[in-house]
C-alpha cells in the first residue's frame, strides 16, 4: 500500500467541521475549539427545578428556575447547530436505593433526599428513584439523538460514571457547564475536571444554587477565581456563530 491509499487513523476524531471560538468570560476569555468542547446539562430533572420535586419538598426555592430552563434550552440549540457535544447528567440511584449507599456512607447521611424520606415515609421510593416522575429530565429539556446521557450516583460526575472516559475518546477537553445546582453538582463536577485537566467553563444564568441566593455567587466566586471560567448564553450562543480564523485575532 501506498500512503495514499493506507487507511489513516489518529487520535480524538473530531465532530464535524469544529471551529476555534473566543469566549468571553471572567477572568478572562477563552478560546475554546468547538470540536474540543462540550455543552454539560446537569440534573434538569423534575427533582432539581419543579414544584413537587425533591428540592421543593425538601424546602428548597425552586421558584425562580423557569427562566434558567429557558436559557438552557438556548445553549443546547445552540450547541448542536455548532457541532458542540451535548451531554445529559442524570441523578439518582435504583429504587431500592442500593446505589445510594447505606448508613456506613456519608451520602446516606448528607443526601437531603434520603433524608426528606427518612422523615416522610410516605416518599420512600418516588426521590431521584430511576423510573420516577421525580428521576425524569424535565420535558423542556430531552436528550435527542447525537446527545449523551449520563447517569450518576453522586454530585460529581465523574465518580463511578463513564463521563471521563466518554470525553477522553471524543478528544473533549472543554466542559460548559449549565443546569442545577450551582453550589452542588455543578462545582463539584467542574472541580473534578479540574484535576483531571479540563477547562471547565459555567454558563452563570444558566444555572440555579440550592439554598440562598449568596451560595451562587459564592460558588461563582469559587470558579472564576480558583477552578474554572464564568461565562453567559448570550456570550455562548454570539460566540458560536464567529468563528475565529486562524491566526487572526478575536
Ligand atoms: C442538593 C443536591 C444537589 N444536586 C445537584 N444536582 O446539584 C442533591 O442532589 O441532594
Amino acid at each position: 500500500m501506498n500512503s495514499l491509499t493506507q487507511p489513516v487513523v489518529g487520535h480524538a476524531p473530531l465532530r464535524n467541521n469544529p471551529t476555534d471560538v473566543i469566549l468571553p468570560a471572567r477572568p478572562e476569555s477563552l478560546a475554546i475549539n468547538s470540536g474540543e468542547t462540550a455543552l454539560i446539562v446537569v440534573d434538569m430533572q423534575n427533582a432539581y427545578s419543579t414544584k413537587g420535586g425533591y428540592l421543593d419538598l425538601a424546602g428548597f426555592d425552586v421558584s425562580s428556575t423557569g427562566p434558567v430552563i429557558e436559557q438552557i434550552a438556548r445553549a443546547i440549540e445552540a450547541a448542536r447547530a455548532a457541532g458542540v457535544q451535548v451531554i445529559f447528567f442524570q441523578n439518582g440511584w435504583d429504587s431500592e436505593y442500593a446505589e445510594a449507599g447505606g448508613p456506613g456512607s456519608p451520602n446516606w447521611h448528607k443526601s437531603n433526599a434520603l433524608k426528606t424520606m427518612r422523615k416522610n415515609p410516605e416518599l420512600q421510593g418516588k426521590l431521584l428513584a430511576k423510573g420516577s416522575w421525580d428521576y425524569d429530565l424535565v420535558d423542556a429539556l430531552q436528550p435527542q439523538p447525537g446527545d449523551l446521557v449520563v447517569p450518576k450516583p453522586r454530585y460529581s460526575g465523574f465518580f463511578n460514571t463513564a463521563f471521563d472516559s466518554l470525553l477522553r475518546a471524543r478528544g473533549i477537553r472543554n466542559l460548559v457547564f449549565t443546569g442545577i445546582a450551582t453550589n452542588v453538582c455543578v462545582e463539584s463536577t467542574l472541580r473534578d475536571g479540574f484535576f483531571l485537566e479540563y477547562f471547565g467553563v459555567v454558563l452563570a444564568d444558566a444555572t440555579h444554587q440550592a439554598g440562598p441566593e449568596f451560595v451562587q455567587q459564592a460558588s461563582l466566586y469559587n470558579i472564576e477565581t480558583f477552578f474554572g471560567w464564568v461565562s453567559s448564553v448570550d456570550d455562548f450562543c454570539t460566540a458560536l456563530t464567529k468563528p475565529v480564523t486562524q491566526g487572526a485575532s478575536a
